[in-house]
């Protein structure tokens, strides 16, 4: 039988990074075992879902390029199916309605504590005969009353529940709905699910999840719990703890190759390999090499992450990622170099690639203003003949190339018998409008002539009126 995973969010909020990193390594394993891969909404609380949730996660899992080979499956469209399962149930004597009211539970629960036992229910409909008509009823599961559960989770290992410590779990609402336990089961049943890898805050569910499975006659999936992501305060993420959303990261400018060798190396190593692209990944990851502990996230090491894939990838991926950015700084790229040549540019420079279409203004868009600082200190009186003479070199250029213009340059230091440095600074403020740029014979080139000639001009004016202001 072919393995089967599956991602199985619920649709309150965007995807988060705990939630993604669980997302990765169900898909992940699926891969590596030549398996499938299905992504599950599970958006029964209505009051809670919404469609724009369903949206964000989606765009998320199409960002990261975690793709499924079915569904998305919508739990909500299902709900015949999970009645008809209860029904089963019930039909066959291993689930029961129970008519207790809430004062009566409450009471029970009180009655328990305050015997210093631990709240449950009793079972007083479990085996009872004696149906009142015309009264709301919920159903609930017969568990086992003895005996243990047995979980060999692939990550934690064996883990062992006494059945005597599960009571009987209401698997039907009085309104008839299903609740959050058995719509996992039937569809785990009913999808074929292998491989249940989901994070360990489910890890309670699953002996009773097992039990209800075994009632069924359903084979019982393998599952590995795999440990949580906290947030800085130590608690876990969540999209109602201040998790941040898998997009947010796009918008500060991670690559999501950079999110995802990241995300996969927070709870999985081999060992101290860092970078991991995604075909290598699909063939080293293992369960066995999980982390049992939660792990904290680390901005750094994702910032590091990043830089090494916009400078190791290649270009045009980085380019297409950047186009998002440019258009939400909106600038024209028909003003100036392709992205790809961007790209290569600057990838050696930023951290991130917001940061690249930031510094990078001046590639599309002219300025009419230097920046104070570095015009205080490079468009200085004394620059005025580095300027005039490196203007009057560039525009007896006929070719306009990185080697062309790197000559012109050495050539006006030369005749000069000043340094590069005379030169350098003040062109480059010229260009560029501020004192940091990639190499300046590749800046110009990428710049174009004409547009460099009129900065270029532009700082002369500025030079000459700052020469005669001060006399
Ligand atoms: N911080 C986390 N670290 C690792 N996995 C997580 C984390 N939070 C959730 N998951 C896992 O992600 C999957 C989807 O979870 P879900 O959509 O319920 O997210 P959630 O953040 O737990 O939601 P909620 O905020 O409603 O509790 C589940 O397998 C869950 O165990």
């Amino acid at each position: 039988m072919s393995l089967v995973t599956r991602f199985a969010p619920s649709p309150t909020g965007y995807l988060h990074v705990g939630g993604a990193r669980t997302a990765l390594f169900s898909w992940l394993y699926a891969k590596k075992k030549g398996g499938k891969f299905i992504l599950r909404i599970e958006d029964t609380d209505l009051e809670r879902s919404t469609q724009a949730s369903v949206d964000a996660i989606l765009e998320g899992m199409s960002w990261l390029g975690l793709d499924y080979d079915e569904g998305p499956y919508y739990q909500t469209k299902r709900f015949d199916l999970y009645k008809e399962v209860v029904a089963q149930l019930v039909a066959d004597g291993k689930a029961y309605k129970c008519f207790c009211t809430i004062e009566e539970v409450d009471a029970m629960r009180e009655a328990q504590t305050a015997a210093g036992e631990k709240p449950r229910y009793n079972g007083m409909w479990r085996d009872r005969t004696d149906h009142p008509a015309d009264t709301p009823f919920v159903i609930r599961f017969k568990n086992p009353q003895s005996g243990t559960v047995v979980i060999d989770d692939l990550i934690k290992g064996r883990i062992e529940i006494a059945n005597s410590e599960l009571d009987d779990l209401i698997i039907a609402r009085s309104d008839g709905t299903p609740t959050y336990n058995l719509t996992v089961v039937v569809d785990d049943w009913k999808m074929g699910i292998t491989h249940v890898i989901r994070g360990d805050d489910h890890v309670n569910n699953t002996p009773r999840q097992m039990n209800i499975l075994a009632a069924l006659g359903a084979d019982i999936p393998k599952y590995a719990h795999v440990p949580m992501i906290l947030g800085d305060d130590g608690k876990r993420l969540s999209k109602r703890h201040g998790a941040v959303g898998v997009m947010q990261y796009r918008d500060n400018g991670f690559l999501p190759e950079a999110l995802l060798n990241y995300l996969v190396r927070l709870g999985w190593s081999h060992g101290d390999q860092e970078i991991f692209s995604k075909d290598e990944l699909v063939q080293l990851f293992d369960l066995d090499s999980c982390n049992r502990a939660p792990s904290a996230f680390n901005t750094d090491k994702l910032i590091w992450l990043n830089q090494h894939y916009m400078k190791t990838l290649p270009a045009e991926q980085v380019a297409a990622q950047l186009q998002w950015h440019i258009a939400e700084q909106k600038l024209d790229i028909g003003n100036g170099p392709a992205l790809t040549e961007l790209v290569k540019a600057q990838a050696e420079r930023v951290k991130t690639l917001k940061e690249m279409v930031e510094v990078s203004r001046y590639f599309y868009e002219d300025f009419s203003q230097f920046d104070a600082d570095a015009a205080k200190k490079h468009l200085r009186p004394v620059a005025l003949e580095p300027l005039q003479a490196v203007a009057a070199k560039l525009e007896a250029l006929s070719d306009w190339s990185q080697a062309t213009i790197h000559d012109a340059i050495n050539a006006t230091a030369e005749t000069l018998g000043v340094g590069m440095g005379k030169i350098g600074m003040p062109l480059r403020v010229a260009v560029t409008g501020g004192g940091n740029s990639p190499a300046l014979d590749l800046t110009l080139s990428l710049i174009g002539k004409a547009r460099s000639l009129a900065r270029l001009q532009l700082a002369i004016d500025f030079v000459q009126q700052r020469a005669n202001d001060s006399e």
